[in-house]
């Protein structure tokens, strides 16, 4: 049976799947194994002392038997007198002995698991959170969410239970068998003959009855799903009338969790009818026959050896079933092992882990320049989005991108932070090829304001200071002051303390922009990119974001990724994007006048709707 958990992880899901085992799979996991080597000794003291505890616990029963004897005047073994009081003593020392051991063997092998663990969390985790974003552009949140925490607690689990049981187990059926052998034979043959049917016919039986639990579990959480549903659209349900309809969906998936679950019920009724007869008929044989060994004295067996029969049946029963269990749940964290090496072995973004390694080398004034850049993204390279894109910015000019939705301006955006690389053609800082520079010099020199501005669950000083990670409390108040924030922020009681994101406060649109640009400001950056938000803003908070913006804006080359035309007026130069090309560029007044142009077209669109 495997023993209740030792370590820290979670419950891993049960519904992992399971990889095959084989030479190549075995290959990989033994890759993983590298994180085990530094605390190798502890590993093997461990190994060593699983192995003494299997076999003293394999031995201790040997006491019960010699009890009996002793009792009755029979000496069991050489080594140990018929005396129940010295057979007491040893057995207390063998028990103080197992104590120790099993005490080292736990805490070393839980030591052993957790570092190398959190040593593979903190690599996956790194490595993950390194890797080109066109690697997140095909995969779900939720799934690489699960190689961190239900992979890695499936493989945490292995190392620090489900090997151990195993080494235990296989010892105790080993020696168990030997020694219900040298006990008695006929009664081993016995045994071995009905056991592993039986046992086979209840694991057999035991995944039948899982399989309809979880039928009814997940019905349950159909039904649940419906609940949440109309608790959550409760307005609407009302609006419509609709209750008598969602009592009636409701009890409908009730029902066939009823079904289902007294279906299962049935099969576990027989399962227990079956466990009672067979499984109980079969210790009852094995007593009856041994009871009978006893009573023919000189050719049959001791008490003693009864008891002992008995108990070892037991022990390796025990083992037994729990064999199956162990191995899926090491193929369980075989298949996890090779999803997690499959994150280890992605190439990373050129990022340090030591912050000290990614401070800036190389300064950029503010020039930047795309020539010729053509860009199609790789999960989707048969659409070219960006088509021969020329245009430059110099230091500390303003220079806004329009453009109707999808025509690439957010890619440009992108690009500009090294987020992809063109396919052709170049982005140059400076006049210097972008890849001349460190990745994490462009990074630090460019900011950017987005449209959704994602808060970090801490406080607000903390996420101010994102820009910024050593800020003093006087520059992220400062940074506050210029961006019109600390004035809402003071009017929190708890300040810039005050929690947000999920367990915190809730802020506007507006407010959260303002943090944002706050954010830019500490970070101090030569160029900044404006993702100019498409929800508008109320006016009062317009007028303070535009402000602030304002602020940002002065001394540094700004690229303005505008939806509303009327922000843009003052740019130095506009570029107007259409399905991934250029088709114009020039300031307000020169784009205006044509009354032709894309840009003309779009600000009269602009005008008339509001
Ligand atoms: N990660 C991505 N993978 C594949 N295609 C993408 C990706 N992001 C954007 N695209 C596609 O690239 C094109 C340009 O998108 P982009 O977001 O740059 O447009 P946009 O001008 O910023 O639009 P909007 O004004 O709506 O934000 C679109 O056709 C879009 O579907």
């Amino acid at each position: 049976m495997a023993r209740g958990r030792l370590n820290s992880g979670s419950k891993a899901e049960a519904e992992l799947p399971k990889a095959k085992l084989n030479k190549q799979s075995l290959r990989n996991v033994s890759k993983l194994l590298s994180y085990i080597k530094p605390y190798r000794l502890k590993f093997i003291g461990g190994l060593v002392f699983l192995v003494i505890s299997s076999l003293v616990g394999l031995a201790f029963p040997g006491f019960f038997g010699a009890l009996i004897d002793a009792s009755q005047g029979v000496k069991r073994y050489g080594f140990v007198p018929a005396d129940l009081k010295k057979i007491g003593e040893v057995a207390i020392v063998v028990l103080f002995f197992q104590g120790f051991v099993s005490y080292f063997r736990i805490t070393w092998f839980v030591q052993v698991a957790e570092k190398s663990l959190a040593a593979i969390r903190r690599d996956t985790y790194f490595r993950l959170i390194t890797l080109p974003m066109n690697f997140f552009a095909n995969r779900r949140v939720g799934e690489l969410n699960s190689r961190i925490s239900a992979d890695l607690s499936q493989i945490q689990e292995t190392l620090t239970t489900t090997l151990a049981e195993v080494i235990r187990q296989v010892i105790i059926l080993i020696g168990g068998i030997t020694l219900l052998v040298i006990i008695s034979w006929k009664l081993t043959i016995a045994l071995l003959v009905i056991l592993p049917v039986l046992i086979v016919f209840a694991i057999v039986f035991g995944k039948f009855i899982r399989k309809l639990s979880r039928e009814a579990q997940d019905q349950l959480a159909e039904s649940n799903t419906i609940v949440e549903e109309t608790l959550q659209g409760i307005a609407n349900v009302k609006a419509f009338v609709n209750e008598a309809f969602e009592a009636g969906r409701y009890d409908k998936t009730l029902q066939r969790v009823v079904n289902i679950a007294v279906r299962g019920a049935k099969f576990r009724g027989m399962f227990g009818a079956f466990i009672v007869f067979c499984l109980f008929g079969t210790i009852f044989c094995e007593i009856w026959y041994g009871s009978y060994l006893v009573s023919i004295h000189d050719k049959g067996m001791t008490f003693g050896q009864l008891t002992n029969f008995i108990v070892y049946a037991a022990f390796i029963s025990a083992a037994m079933g729990s064999l199956p269990d162990l191995y899926a749940n090491i193929q369980k964290a075989v298949g996890a092992s090779e999803r997690v090496l499959e994150i280890l072995h992605e190439q990373g973004e050129d990022v340090s882990i030591n912050a000290e390694d990614n401070v800036t080398k190389k300064q950029i004034n503010g020039n930047l320049e795309f020539s010729n850049v053509e860009f199609a993204y790789p999960s989707r390279s048969e659409i070219t989005v960006l088509k021969n894109v020329s245009f430059s910015a110099d230091a500390g000019q303003k220079v806004a991108i329009v453009g109707p939705s999808g025509s690439g301006k957010s890619t440009m955006a992108a690009l500009i932070l090294q987020f992809y690389h063109p396919q052709s053609g170049s982005i140059k800082f400076d006049g210097v090829d972008a890849d001349h520079y460190a990745l994490t010099d462009i990074r630090n020199q460019v900011a950017i304001v987005p449209q959704d501005v994602l808060l970090f669950g801490g406080t607000i000083a903390e996420n101010i200071a994102y820009g910024k990670l050593g800020a003093t409390r006087e520059e992220i108040i400062t940074a506050a002051k210029k961006a019109n924030a600390d004035n809402f922020i003071s009017g929190f009681p708890e300040g810039y303390e005050t929690l947000v994101g999920e367990r915190g406060v809730k802020l506007s649109g507006g407010q959260r922009q303002r943090i944002a640009i706050a954010r830019a400001l500490l970070k101090n950056p030569a160029i900044l990119i404006l993702d100019e938000a498409t929800s508008s803003l109320d006016s009062e908070s317009e007028r303070l974001v535009q402000e602030a913006l304002e602020v940002l804006m002065k001394g540094r080359t700004s690229i303005i990724i505008a939806h509303r035309l009327s922000t843009i007026r003052e740019a130095d130069k506009i570029i107007v994007l259409e399905k991934g090309n250029i088709v114009e560029s020039g300031n307000h007044q020169e784009l205006i006048a044509n009354e032709q142009g894309l840009y003309r077209y779009l600000s009269q669109l602009q005008f008339e709707n509001a």
